[in-house]
């Protein structure tokens, strides 16, 4: 394994991949003990591409995906460049992006989990800060079903200074906090719009949650404190789907 591959786990990633760019998958390892349908399918396209295919037992599977479950399926593959830069971002500005902001997210599956929602709800780009933040590991490429394919992901040195530079620019940033006195249905999304979800342990940062336009809650009825974030993301991203199409 070459050290810049990404590695991609099961059916959903290598499929998705193979739609992208399939020349930019060096090889596939497949369990031969699996003989159904949906993998005689897959090694038919993949033999299809011109692809290396090699045989692995499940231990060498499991050695490749480190407990990301790969259904007998595992791609290695140069890593697709989606990312944008900021100032790319700041460009196209008047299509009335929807932007996802995360703060410190570290936990790779929850990354994953957020490019997920990002790419159903349409999202324009994810931004990150550089450190402080998961990277498109094999456990984030499978929980994003697909979307670390899609999904734009901004990567800046510094988040607090680039929600002024958004906000500058008339773009709302809304941070997201349990205890905000307001809710995410309080504001006009229809226009350009960016929400701000925090680390999993801590939340917003202080001077995160300082530079935002205004901060909200997402009401919680029940005796549980927080929602997972990527939880949180699809519940805010989709109420700005909501006023988006439905009105
Ligand atoms: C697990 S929570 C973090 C909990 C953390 N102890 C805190 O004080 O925010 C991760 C992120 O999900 C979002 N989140 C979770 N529940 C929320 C809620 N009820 N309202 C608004 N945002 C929420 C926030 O962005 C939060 O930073």
């Amino acid at each position: 394994m070459k050290k810049e591959d990404t590695v991609l786990a099961g059916f959903h990633a290598v499929s998705s991949r193979m739609k992208r760019d399939s020349s930019s998958i060096r090889i596939v390892y497949y369990d031969p003990k699996r003989r159904d349908q949906r993998m005689r399918r897959m090694i038919e396209e993949i033999e299809k591409a011109g692809i290396r295919l090699m045989q692995a037992d499940n231990n060498r599977l499991d050695g490749f995906s480190h407990e990301v479950p790969h259904q007998g399926l595992i791609a290695l593959a140069a890593p697709i460049d989606i990312g944008m830069s900021f100032d790319t971002l700041m460009d196209n500005l008047a299509g009335n992006p929807l932007l996802l902001l995360l703060d410190g997210v570290t936990d790779p599956r929850n990354f994953g989990a957020c490019l997920r929602v990002a790419d159903a709800a349409g999202v324009s780009a994810v931004i990150t800060p550089k450190d402080r933040s998961a990277t498109l590991t094999a456990a984030a490429v499978k929980a994003s079903a697909g979307a670390s394919e899609t999904v734009p992901i901004v990567r800046v040195t510094n988040l607090a200074g680039s929600i002024v530079e958004l906000v500058d620019a008339g773009v709302p940033i809304i941070g997201t906090a349990g205890e905000a006195q307001k809710t995410i249905y309080e504001f006009d999304q229809k226009g350009a719009f960016g929400w701000v979800l925090g680390a999993e342990g801590d939340g917003l940062r202080q001077l995160t949650r300082r530079r935002c336009s205004d901060l909200a809650k997402i009401p919680m009825l029940g005796t549980v404190e927080s929602l997972n974030v990527s939880v949180a993301a699809g519940i805010c991203l989709f109420e700005t789907v909501r006023q988006r199409t439905v009105g």
